[in-house]
């Protein structure tokens, strides 16, 4: 079922303070890490979404039990099997993640997903296995539907690849990469790589699991081969869904609070923290979490986001309210996400009457008066919430398929009403 949503109007100043589910991130690596471990592992507080839920269906299919109990998921992990079918949804860390561990498998594993996920880039992280032993029958698609031909063991060895157009091709070969006979060691040779917080948090949970990862020369990544620790693990709240959220005390004006934000965090969400300060708002960062204040003022903002491109939506939403123009740089990659962002922002917010251009890697925004209309989602998430943002401010805003927000946050219909006092 997909529902029009009429996007609740902030009729004052906001006080909320919001509760923020677990990191999609950080719960899909601890997944595939308690699946390759050698033994029980506990993930307190997971994401339960469309994208996590995926993962662990997937996992279950490949041979995993995965319990969920009071405490929260307890992966027991078991020999990987084939043969198997894995449906990706529309979920990059699924359709990216699973291959090198299906590679591990004693049989074959079907590959596929929502028709949009059928083009978003696959092609590198599939050559670089390839070379790596894995066999892949895709009839030279480069992408889904494929299958990956697991025998039980994977060579693994040394592979230079362009990884440009996702960090997640990198993660997935370091992830899986400890289970390989020689382990991997992986060279990015291209543009420069976008996401760079994705690794680090991949490099970081890695290492929290005992695993061996040398990253110390730039664009080049060893990890030893050995066991994988099992885990206990509490996951952060997702940084990059908490955006929204926080962005509605600037465009409303008022406080917003998220408990339990992480003083410390690999995710690359954290840096909406430095994106509201330079657009005007008041953020604090404490013990009991983050506190942001605005006025209802934005200012214009000119930023490079290659390393959180997942904040451009809702970035873009709070330029095209700001009182002076904005530059969203080094974004192109976005292009290969859940829609072309560049493309669904610039024609969405002119839609309602912005003035919005691409520019070859990113956003020229100038803000202009906004009028209600429908707002297309393309079954992207952050489209959603980047329209619930502007809908604070323009009335007569439809949100279309507010249910594609169930991609990373199902509650975020409810959530947000509850943020704009309708709820
Ligand atoms: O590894 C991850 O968990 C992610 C990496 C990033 O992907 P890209 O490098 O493809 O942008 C990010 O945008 C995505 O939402 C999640
Ligand atoms: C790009 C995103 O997701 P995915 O993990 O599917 O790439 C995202 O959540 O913004």
């Amino acid at each position: 079922m997909t529902t029009d949503w009429p996007a609740p109007v902030a009729d004052g100043p906001i006080d909320a303070t919001v509760t923020v589910p677990g990191s999609k991130s950080l719960t899909n690596r601890f997944l595939v890490l308690a699946a390759l471990a050698g033994d029980e592992s506990l993930l307190r507080r997971p994401l339960r979404s469309r994208d996590t839920l995926l993962m662990a269906q997937a996992l279950r299919s490949l041979g995993t039990v995965i319990e969920d109990t009071d405490d929260g998921w307890l992966v027991t992990p078991a020999p990987l099997r084939g043969p198997t079918q894995v449906d990706c949804g529309l979920a990059g860390t699924v359709m990216r993640f699973l291959p090198p561990v299906a590679g591990l498998a004693d049989g074959p594993v079907h590959f596929d997903g929502d028709p949009h996920a059928r083009t978003r880039p696959m092609g590198p992280v599939l050559g670089a296995l390839r070379t790596l032993g894995v066999q892949i029958d895709d009839e030279g698609r480069d992408g889904m539907p494929f299958t990956v031909q697991g025998v039980g063991t994977v060579p693994g060895g040394s592979v230079r690849f362009d990884a440009s157009a996702s960090s997640q091709f990198v993660s997935a070969l370091l992830l899986a990469g400890a289970r390989f006979e020689q382990g991997v060691r992986v060279i990015h040779d291209g543009k420069p790589l976008p996401s760079q917080p994705h690794i680090d948090m991949t490099v970081e949970v890695l290492r929290d699991a005992g695993v061996m990862v040398d990253d110390t020369d730039a664009n080049t990544w060893v990890v030893e081969p050995g066991e994988i620790h099992s885990l206990d693990v509490e996951v952060e709240p997702d940084l990059s869904n908490a955006a929204p959220f926080v962005a509605a005390a600037l465009v409303a004006g008022g406080t917003v609070r998220v408990p339990a934000w992480p003083q410390f965090t690999t995710q690359a969400g954290d840096a909406i923290r430095d994106i509201l300060d330079a657009m005007g708002a008041d953020v604090a960062l404490t013990r009991d979490g983050l506190t942001v204040s605005g006025t209802g003022e934005i200012v214009g903002i000119d930023i490079d986001l290659h390393d959180v491109g997942e904040l451009t939506p809702v970035v873009a939403a709070l330029a095209a309210l700001a009182d002076s123009p904005s530059h969203l740089r080094g974004i192109a990659h976005l292009r290969g996400h859940e829609t072309d962002r560049l493309a669904a922002l610039a024609t969405e917010l002119n839609r309602l009457g912005g003035d919005v251009s691409e520019t070859e890697d990113g956003l020229t925004i100038r803000p202009r008066p906004l009028h209600g209309d429908l707002f297309r989602t393309y079954a992207d998430h952050r489209m959603a919430m980047a329209a619930a943002v502007l809908g604070l401010r323009v009335p007569g805003l439809v949100i279309e398929n507010v249910e594609t927000t169930g991609k990373t946050l199902p509650a975020f219909p409810r959530l947000w009403e509850q943020l704009a006092g309708v709820g």
